[in-house]
């Protein structure tokens, strides 16, 4: 498998300064988070896409993919959705990058299969873009939808290669799903996975990987059982606790403990 981490754990920071980290500690890819915030978001001009695109190949980088902020299920007009995902595809393409994640957002007073119906035909109707730009829309396993149980009622409807899973461990667990529950409904559908660790399920600010509760070692395991090989990409979640210890000084102790789950699975 290949590791990267997502740059909501290091709010703000310029790409060089992202790509030398991931290189000191050796990361495969960087998940970007594709938000106004930050120095990679739809707004970006041609020139600095290429001039970003032109970062990561002269490093050997990957860019696992684009962590955006569309919501599929939320209620209220399709169009401003599906705009929101074309722009986030279009980036993903210029960087080269193979993935763009989605947020379920389903409002909890709406009928449920409202809900899911909304967001089957809308990711239906992206997915024809998705194919044409080479990039695959990822569901991320988060909010109404939180388990692997709640996303296949929305990815079964869809059936479309272009439309997969992101597996956030914390919200599975949270969830109350098994590591192998959850990769038994993804793994048609999975695009990768996001690791972390918290100390409960009361307090979810960032730890360091394998100094929480989260079942790291379940994951790595059931993934590698079924001979799974794609990418293990760390979210770290500063940007949202700012008393959380700084990403950069973890990230060596963090793909050492990916790295031994990964060798005592095999
Ligand atoms: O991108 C985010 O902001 C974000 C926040 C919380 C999560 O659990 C997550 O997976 C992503």
């Amino acid at each position: 498998m290949k590791l990267a981490f997502s740059t909501l754990g290091v709010p703000g920071l310029p790409v060089p300064e992202v790509l030398a980290l991931a290189t000191a500690h050796g990361y495969h890819g960087v998940e970007l988070r594709a938000h106004p915030e930050e120095p990679v978001h739809p707004g970006l001009t041609p020139a600095e896409r290429a001039d970003t695109a032109a970062l990561f190949r002269s490093t050997g980088i990957e860019v696992l993919g684009l962590a955006g902020y569309a919501r599929v299920a939320a209620p209220g007009e399709d169009a401003p959705v599906l705009a929101e995902i074309r722009d986030l595809l279009r980036l993903a393409h210029d960087l080269g990058a193979p993935f763009v994640r989605v947020f379920p957002g389903a409002d909890p007073d709406r009928p449920r299969e409202e809900s899911e119906a909304l967001a089957a035909r809308r990711l239906g109707t992206a997915a024809e873009d998705a194919a044409a730009l080479g990039v695959r829309i990822l569901l991320e396993t988060h909010d109404s939808h939180r388990t692997g149980a709640d996303a296949i009622r929305i990815l079964g409807p869809v059936g479309h290669r272009q439309v997969g899973a992101l597996w956030d461990v914390m919200h599975t667990w949270l969830g109350g799903e098994q590591p192998s529950d959850t990769y038994a409904a993804l793994a048609p559908h999975l695009g990768y996975v996001q690791v972390k660790d918290i100390a409960s399920a009361e307090d979810t600010t960032p730890l360091p990987l394998g100094t929480g509760v989260l079942p790291l070692t379940e994951c790595v395991d059931v993934l590698s059982r079924r001979g799974w090989d794609g990418w293990l990409c760390w979210e770290y979640e500063k940007r949202w606790y700012e008393a959380a210890a700084p990403l950069p000084g973890l990230l060596g102790a963090g793909r050492e403990h990916l790295a031994r789950l990964l060798g005592e699975a095999a």
